[in-house]
Parts: C-alpha cells; structure tokens; sequence
C-alpha cells in the first residue's frame, strides 16, 4: 500500500495532551492577537503574549437601556471579579491623554463624542497594563453599529456581551429614584437600594438627565440602535431580564460571564457512563454510540469476547469465570488498553461502560492515559432499579436487553 494513504496512527497521548494543555485555544488566541497587533517581529511578541497568560481574563460588554442596572451590575461585577470598570464618564475623565481632552472639547462643544474618538480612547485605555493582566468590562459601550465595527477593525473583542432589557414604563419609573454617592461614585435608588449610613443617604445627589422625558428619548435611541448593535455578537450574548431584584441579574450575569464559550478545537468525545445495575448504562451507551459514532466499550462484554477470541489471556479469563470469580484489575486493564488502543477509538472516541467499578480502577485507567472528557452517573432509585431488572430479558441471539415498555433499543 501506498506509504502516503496508508492508515496514520496518531497515538492517543497526541490528543489528549492538546486537550488537556487546551494547545489549540492557545494557539488559536496567539494566532489573533498577531493578526490584530501584527507585531514587526512576531516571535518576542508570542513569547511574551504566552508569558502573559491573559487568555481567560475578563472582556465583557454589558448593554441595556438606561436605568436597566448596567452601571450597577458592571461595577459589582467589577468588585467580584477584581478587574476594570470603563464607562464613558471614566473614558471622558481620563488624564493625561490627548485623545480624552479633544473628547473633553468635543463634548462641551457638541454634547456628543464623535464615534471614532470614542473607541479611540477605549482602544487606548484597554491597551494598558492593568487592562491587559485584569481584564474589563464596558459599561454601555458600543452604543452604535458604527462603533462595533470600528471595535471590531481594532480587534477589540468581548468574550462575553450581556444585554439587559426591562419594559420601558418600569425603566422610565425607576430612574426618578437614582441617586449617585458623589464621594464613592456609588449608584443607589430611592426605593429599591437606599444606603443604610445616615452620612451617605445626607450626600447622595440625584443624577442629571432622569426625568421622565430624558429617559424616553434616551429609551427610543436606544431601541433604535440595540437592534443593529446585537447581530455582531452571535454567540457570546446574553439576554438577561432586568426587571427582577438587582441581586438576581447579577448573580445570572456572574453565571454566565464566567461559562467559557465553545471550542472550536478538535473534539474525540471519551465518555465513561458510572451507575448501579440497571441503571440503563448499556442503553444509554448504545443510543449514544449510535448517535455519535463512538465505539461502544463494554467492560463484561470485552472480556467475553477476548474468552472467545481464543486470545492469549481466554485461558485466564474464563479460569476466573468458571469460579465465578472478578477478573483481576490487572487483566481487565490489559484487555481494555488492547481495545482502546484502536485507530476506531482513537479517531472516533468511546464510550465505555462496567469499568471503573470503584476509585483504584479509575486511578488505574487513568495511569495509563485514558481520561475520560465526559463522565455522566446515572442515578436510578432503588426501587426502579428492582423492577427494572426483574423485568429485564435479554435476546439469547443478539444479547440484546430490554424491559416491557421501555423503547425500542438503537438496533432498529
Ligand atoms: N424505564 C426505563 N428503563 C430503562 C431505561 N434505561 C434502561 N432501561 C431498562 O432497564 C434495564 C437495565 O438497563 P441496562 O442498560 O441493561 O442497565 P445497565 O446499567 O447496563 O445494567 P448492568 O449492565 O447490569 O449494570 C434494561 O432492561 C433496560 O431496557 C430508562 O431510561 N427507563
Ligand atoms: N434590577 C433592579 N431593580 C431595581 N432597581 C434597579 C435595578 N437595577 C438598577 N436599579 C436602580 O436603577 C437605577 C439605575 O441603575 P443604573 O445601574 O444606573 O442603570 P444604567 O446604568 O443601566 O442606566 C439605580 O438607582 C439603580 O439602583
């Protein structure tokens, strides 16, 4: 045979180390800041990125329209995560920087920040130290489709966008009760936050721009522009509903900012179905071969096979069997290593079931390199798993099992 289509083995251990070293996203997240940043020389650039070790900080957009609680959310989201908050009060604020005072005068003049200088400043100010090492959250920025695609062009990417959103008659209600701390620059609300402190309840200032009438323009700007903003962000949004107690929204917007997104890198699925008897482990596991192509490892059943195949350990195995005695670790794991040695299941991954039975074994099968990436326990209440078993038959032909009224099983 041709040595170039000959099968290639790729050795187990090859994926598997990409896996559990997460190589490819590595690689991946070098590869685009390279594209973005397109360094004169790429090579101190990726050993210094790689020192960085910054892949998994915080970059996260929170969007929503006025008095939806981004501030309030962003900023105890902040405090949680320890990193930084940018808002347009703080990108305006900014000393020392060129771009922040000609926004300074653009908005004394104009009362509005030309979209081009403000992502200008973002890009200035999440290219910063603390920005790089501790991540950041945009509070109500982008605010237009022109500034996503100017972000965009710059590769300032979010890894998590959430949007809030509540009816416009509970927003427009509730930012009659806003009240900022001028000291700590706190947010709280007549009602629903008021201050405990005597001291701080006596600062507190009531914001501009809350009345009635500046909340509903600001509230139909706002829907105009949302519906060409969100379409960028396809699956790194999320929705969350702001009409609920404050807690609430942070606490499903802390869940979500800290899920990681799907890899795209190369996936072989290596499922170990756990449970007692009975517990549908051998259906499960053939509904679930049958549907992913994996290879279906049954513990019990490879070791009737290698009995049959007449294979070196037969002689041994079945000595065992004939006493009814457990087969030795040793000798099952001898066996499964044969079989899960495959090209089938290195190339279309498995799912193995009767094996791990207790700690030692599962110790033992990871010894030699066989992770599993999904492990899933079937818990079945006792009493099902009686009548499960004393109504379970089995084909004689085909070995089949099944118990009256359970669906048809996969072998249609
Ligand atoms: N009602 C119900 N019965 C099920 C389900 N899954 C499996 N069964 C039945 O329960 C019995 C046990 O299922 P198995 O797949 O053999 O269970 P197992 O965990 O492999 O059992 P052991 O190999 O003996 O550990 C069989 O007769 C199945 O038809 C289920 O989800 N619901
Ligand atoms: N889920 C909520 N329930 C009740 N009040 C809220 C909620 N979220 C925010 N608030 C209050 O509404 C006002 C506006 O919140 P803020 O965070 O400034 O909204 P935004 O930044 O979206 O304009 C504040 O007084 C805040 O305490």
């Amino acid at each position: 045979m041709d040595a170039t289509s000959a099968p290639h083995r790729i050795p187990a251990e090859m994926p598997q180390y990409g896996e559990a070293n997460h190589i490819f996203e590595l690689m991946q997240s070098m590869l685009e800041q390279l594209l973005i940043h397109q360094p004169q020389d790429p090579i101190p650039f990726m050993i210094e990125h790689l020192h960085r070790d910054n892949d998994h900080v915080p970059k996260i957009i929170i969007l929503g329209p006025p008095a939806s609680g981004k501030t309030t959310i962003a900023m105890w989201l902040c405090k949680h995560l320890n990193t930084n908050l940018l808002t347009r009060g703080t990108l305006l604020g900014k000393e020392f920087s060129s771009v922040a005072e000609e926004a300074r005068k653009q908005y004394q003049r104009f009362k509005k920040v030309p979209d081009s200088l403000l992502i200008q400043l973002v890009q200035e100010r999440l290219m910063e130290e603390d920005c790089v090492r501790r991540g950041w959250i945009l509070d109500g920025i982008p605010q237009t489709r022109e500034q996503v695609l100017m972000m965009q062009t710059l590769g300032l990417a979010p890894r998590h966008v959430i949007v809030l959103n509540a009816p416009d008659s509970v927003l427009i209600e509730r930012n009659l009760g806003k009240r900022i701390d001028p000291v700590t620059r706190e947010i709280y609300h007549t009602t629903f936050d008021w201050p405990r402190e005597a001291e701080v309840q006596n600062r507190l200032l009531e914001p501009e721009g809350i009345s009635e009438v500046e909340t509903a323009r600001k509230l139909l700007e706002y829907h105009r522009s949302i519906i060409r903003i969100l379409p960028s962000y396809p699956r790194i949004l999320k929705a969350i509903s702001a009409d609920q107690p404050c807690v609430d929204v942070f606490y499903q917007a802390l869940t979500y900012v800290q899920t990681s997104h799907r890899s795209n890198a190369p996936f072989t699925p290596r499922v170990l179905l756990c449970g007692p008897m009975g517990s549908g482990k051998s259906l499960q596991a053939a509904l679930l071969a049958q549907k992913y192509g994996l290879v279906n490892i049954c513990c019990g059943q490879l070791l009737r096979e290698a009995v049959e195949d007449q294979s070196k350990l037969s002689e041994l195995i079945q000595s065992f069997f004939d006493k009814e005695m457990t087969v030795p670790d040793d000798i099952i794991l001898k066996v499964l290593k044969g079989r899960l040695d495959r090209p089938d299941c290195v190339h279309k991954g498995w799912v193995l079931h009767g094996f791990p039975r207790d700690l030692d074994q599962a110790h033992m099968l990871a010894s030699m390199g066989y992770s599993p990436n999904r492990v899933f326990f079937l818990n079945v209440p006792l009493d099902s798993i009686l009548e499960r078993l004393t109504l379970r038959r089995v084909d004689p032909v085909t070995g089949e099992r099944r118990s009256p009224g359970v669906f048809p099983s996969p072998h249609f």
